[in-house]
């Protein structure tokens, strides 16, 4: 579970993240949606620990993050939203070089990719360095090796972005897994579609501020707004930097 309270983060002038609260729950997928710029990107990283909060809470799992970020780490699974890769590494090289830093080894280590390898249709791709590898596979690398320690907390920092529609599915398919698996799940995007189609909860965030929050129905019936698409339009004051 996530709990973000009162969140600020400045960069020199810029005010990247502006007050910002919301909970994401376990056993929910929780969106976190606005335009480009909206400050989204700073938010998750300060949940997963790579920049610490000017003021405020993050919590994960009752963690505080800026209090015991290596407890955090091991809580949760992050997909970032600069997905490196090694390219001299094959894909399962490269989950299983993640597994170890989470302290996995031998047999457990080597079903747990295989899980995962199964999961997110790697067969083919698994053995071959990434060197030359498309979005898709690259994506599907960078979430396997995101949830190769089975955290309970997982980040998604635009998931789908330049996936084509079959690595599309295949990430949403997951994430209703991991849902109905328990797990907290938190992604976040600029595509209204995305979030329509696979959010319980949306935090709609426009200028570093979150605008709206609540399930899509909430959404639609507080701006009696018939589509998802014309309600995030009506919080946000605009449709720009947002994908339909
Ligand atoms: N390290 C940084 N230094 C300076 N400004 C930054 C830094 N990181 C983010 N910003 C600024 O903070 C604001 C919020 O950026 P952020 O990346 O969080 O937005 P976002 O909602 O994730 O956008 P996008 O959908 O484009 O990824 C932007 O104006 C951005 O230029």
């Amino acid at each position: 579970m996530i709990e973000v309270t009162n969140l600020h983060k400045r960069f020199g002038a810029v005010t990247a993240v502006e007050d910002v609260s919301f909970r994401a729950e376990n056993g929910v997928v929780t969106g976190l949606l606005g335009p480009n710029g909206a400050g989204k990107t700073t938010t998750l990283r300060m949940l997963y620990t790579l920049i610490r909060p000017d003021r405020g809470s993050a919590k994960v799992d009752g963690v505080e993050v800026a209090e015991r970020p290596l407890e955090v780490r091991r809580a949760i699974g992050v997909l970032p939203d600069a997905r490196g890769l090694y390219p001299r590494l094959t894909a399962r090289e490269h989950i299983q070089y993640a597994g170890t830093l989470h302290g996995l080894s031998g047999a457990a280590l080597d079903k747990r990719i295989d899980e995962l390898v199964e999961l997110l249709e790697m067969k083919e791709i698994a053995d071959r360095r990434t060197e030359g590898f498309s979005q898709g596979e690259r994506m599907k690398v960078a979430l396997a090796r995101a949830l190769v320690h089975g955290p309970r907390n997982v980040l998604l920092d635009e998931p789908t972005n330049g996936l084509d529609v079959m690595s599309t599915r295949a990430v949403r398919t997951l994430i209703r897994r991991l849902r109905e698996q328990g797990h907290c799940v938190v992604f976040s995007s600029h595509v209204m579609q995305e979030v329509g189609a696979l959010c319980d909860r949306i935090v709609v965030v426009a200028r570093g501020r979150v605008v709206a929050e609540g399930t899509p129905d909430e959404l639609r019936s507080r701006t009696g707004k018939d589509s998802l698409e014309e309600a995030f339009v009506t919080v946000i004051g605009s449709d720009q930097g947002l994908m339909q």
